[in-house]
């Protein structure tokens, strides 16, 4: 059989060593490219000898004439690059899925009011199909751009999607409370992300306003018959991967009991090969999906009130980023969805 051929812009990354691991592994995927301009001429198992015995790729620089010689390419970039590589890709038929941010927020006055630059081809946006699959996934099939979701929004967006769309809590008060690893950061040298920085000791970030939160928003709201009013407050632990999202909501029928609540969000996600909505009583950790594509969602009423409290737990390298991009390069290639993606998490 021809396998189909991929390639990953932004290799040296946390997100793009992800793609790769879960992709070397894949029955039908043969990643032909993977770029680094840093690195570009050096093998890719120097700089990570995990993928000893399973590539012998070096990384290329980001050339178009390559990029366009693939089927399909996932970029791992910080934001603002796939949208220059969009217009040459899907002109030569190559389809593209973008980890970060370019192509996630409809509203063009809005994307770049949060990312601080001017979008190169807001043609494209309209054209572009959200790719959180538990949502989308009819339109992901037919896409050629998918804007890859972001970490905390896959988290936040699952525990609440079946419950507002059902028309079960208030879209108006609700409180997200989220706490990431640091590997969110990325791998690039910074300060704040040093061991002696995050080591035994948490906080708060971006209280006053982070990027995620109009991509949530957007998300809820798209599902919400009314207006939708939401606080987000994201943590970094000392914890290398995984996201926690505490989703705080208020039911709208008080007598609503938590064992009916549990049976229709449980029914929504039946079918759902990385949705797992845990018995009732619950508390996920982040390490029971630790390199894994699941997101486990768990659900109580505080102290017998109305507060519908939602646990909702990634990892933000696999459902967060890479392993949901490869969920989604299966729908867009005809694949079977869970191929390449069913490994339970690693523990400890
Ligand atoms: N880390 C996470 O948990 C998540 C990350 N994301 C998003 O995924 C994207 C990648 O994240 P992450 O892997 O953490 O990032 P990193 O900072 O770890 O890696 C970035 C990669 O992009 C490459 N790169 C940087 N600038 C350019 C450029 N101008 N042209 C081509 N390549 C470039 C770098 O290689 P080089 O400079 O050598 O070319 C490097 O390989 C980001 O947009 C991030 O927001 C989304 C969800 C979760
Ligand atoms: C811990 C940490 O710093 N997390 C990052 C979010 C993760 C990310 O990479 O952002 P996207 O999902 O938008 O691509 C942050 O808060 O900026």
């Amino acid at each position: 059989m021809n396998k189909i051929k991929v390639g990953i812009i932004g290799g040296t990354g946390y997100t793009g060593v992800e793609l790769l691991r879960l992709l070397v592994t894949h029955p039908s995927i043969d990643v032909a490219l993977i770029t680094s301009r840093a690195e570009a001429g050096r093998e890719v198992v120097d700089l990570f000898p995990s993928l000893r015995g399973f590539t012998d790729l070096c990384f290329s620089p980001p050339d178009t004439e390559l990029l366009t010689a693939c089927d399909l390419v996932f970029s791992a970039t910080p934001n603002g690059i796939a949208m220059t590589h969009a217009r040459a890709l899907t002109a030569a038929g190559t389809k593209l899925i973008d980890l970060a941010a370019d192509f996630r927020i409809r509203d063009i006055a809005t994307w770049e009011k949060w990312y601080g630059m001017q979008h190169a081809c807001p043609e494209l946006v309209a054209q572009a199909v959200y790719g959180l699959p538990e949502m989308n996934r009819q339109e992901i099939t037919n896409a050629m751009i998918v804007a890859n979701p972001g970490c905390y929004p896959t988290a936040t967006t699952l525990g609440l999607l079946p419950l507002v769309q059902a028309g079960l809590i208030r879209s108006n008060n609700l409180i997200v409370d989220a706490k990431s690893g640091v590997t969110g950061a990325g791998r690039g040298a910074n300060v704040a992300s040093l061991f002696s920085e995050v080591a035994d000791s948490f906080r708060a970030y971006g209280v006053a306003g982070h990027r995620h939160h109009p991509e949530i928003t957007q998300n809820i709201q798209s599902v919400s018959k009314s207006t939708v009013d939401l606080t987000f407050v994201p943590h970094l632990v000392p914890m290398l991967r995984g996201i926690h999202a505490t989703i705080y909501a208020d039911l709208i029928d008080l007598d609503k009991s938590l064992e009916d609540v549990h049976h229709m969000v449980s029914s929504f996600y039946a079918d759902e090969a990385f949705v797992d909505v845990m018995p009732l009583g619950s508390h996920p950790d982040t390490r029971s999906v630790k390199t894994s594509n699941m997101c486990r969602i768990a659900l109580h009423k505080a102290g017998g009130s109305g507060k519908l409290v939602i646990l909702s737990v990634i990892d933000n390298l696999t459902k967060g980023a890479a392993g949901q991009a490869v969920q989604n390069m299966n729908i867009m290639l005809g694949l079977d969805e869970t191929l390449g993606l069913m490994s339970p998490a690693v523990m400890p």
